[in-house]
């Protein structure tokens, strides 16, 4: 269990945490998800107790990292595959782990198997390592220690289509042996498929949290017509509020049946109508994090 309470974080006057909170539960993995720049690895780097926070505190487990007897017992962690030691093989760095930890030798050869590095690979300099490489021998380095919770940021980066479904299989089968996922990433179709829970964070603040289902069926409408203006103007007589989702399509805070019913009764001709859930998680972020992004995209309320 990871818990994070009214964690803030400023670096000077700027504010990259404003009042965080939330739970990653065992047996569950949480997805954590931003617009670049929204506080992600931050609030990571307060949970391990690499960035003393302004204000509120983190738990893993009950305890401060910091007050953890071995903490790579207790807590994985790969925050940064690229910031290994160069110059080591592989198979050093997991025996140098290993040996601080003290795991038995046998834990080397296993986590090179379970992230499918070959012995030849492992006998290679960190620095001749592809970005993929990097990720398999962090995850390795952060599981040595057989931890019950693992804090990720960004994992799925520079892996493979494979290697991405190599990770997500990994993070599963971890949950469901009762472990603490906590991963951030960009890939939101990635997550969609792994999260159990989503925490979204935007401008350093918590946007919205829950189990994924519930957040995704929030999500509402999708509708689909040749006539959008017209459907939208209908659906906003109907008291219904509606977002433009590209250009022949709106996404209706309503159910199915409603919207369908306001179509049909302005004469609007339908090409799609459905659960917004189908249309994914990437929609509900966009949608979410939209008066977060950088470059916010020209979306326009329809209604
Ligand atoms: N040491 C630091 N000094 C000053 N500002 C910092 C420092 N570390 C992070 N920040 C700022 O805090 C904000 C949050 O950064 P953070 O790296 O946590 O975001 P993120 O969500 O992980 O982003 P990304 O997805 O791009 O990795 C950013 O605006 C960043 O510039």
């Amino acid at each position: 269990m990871i818990e994070v309470t009214s964690v803030s974080m400023r670096y000077g006057a700027f504010q990259a945490l404003d009042d965080v909170s939330f739970t990653a539960r065992p047996g569950r993995v949480t997805g954590f998800l931003g617009p670049n720049g929204a506080g992600k690895s931050t609030t990571m780097r307060v949970v391990v107790g690499l960035t003393p926070p302004t204000a509120g505190y983190a738990t893993v487990g009950g305890r401060r990292y910091a007050d953890l007897p071995n903490p790579g017992r207790e807590v994985g962690v790969l925050l940064d595959a690229s910031a290994q030691h160069a110059g080591r093989t592989g198979r050093e760095v997991l025996t140098i782990a290993q040996r601080t930890l003290g795991v038995p030798a046998g834990r080397v050869e296993a986590m090179l198997d379970l992230v499918s590095l070959t012995r030849a690979e492992a006998g290679r300099r960190v620095r001749n390592y592809s970005l993929g490489m990097r990720q398999r021998l962090g995850i390795a380095t952060a599981l040595i220690g057989d931890p019950s919770v693992l804090i990720l940021d960004e994992p799925a980066n520079g892996l493979d289509p494979a290697g991405i479904r190599w990770m997500r299989d990994l993070l599963r089968d971890y949950a469901d042996r009762g472990g603490t996922v906590l991963l951030s990433s960009h890939l939101l179709h990635e997550i969609e498929v792994v999260a159990d829970d989503l925490v979204v964070i935007g401008h350093g603040r918590i946007i919205a949290q829950g189990a994924k289902e519930e957040l995704l069926a929030a999500a509402g409408t999708l509708v689909r017509t040749p006539e959008v203006a017209t459907l939208a103007q209908a659906l906003a007589d109907a008291g219904l509020v509606a977002h433009a989702c590209g250009p022949d399509a709106l996404r209706v805070e309503g159910d199915p049946r409603h919207v369908g019913l306001v179509a049909l009764t302005a004469g609007v001709p339908l090409e799609e109508l459905r659960p917004a859930e189908g249309a994914g998680l990437e929609e509900m972020f966009l949608e979410l994090t939209s008066d977060s992004q950088r470059d916010t995209t020209p979306e326009g309320a329809a209604a």
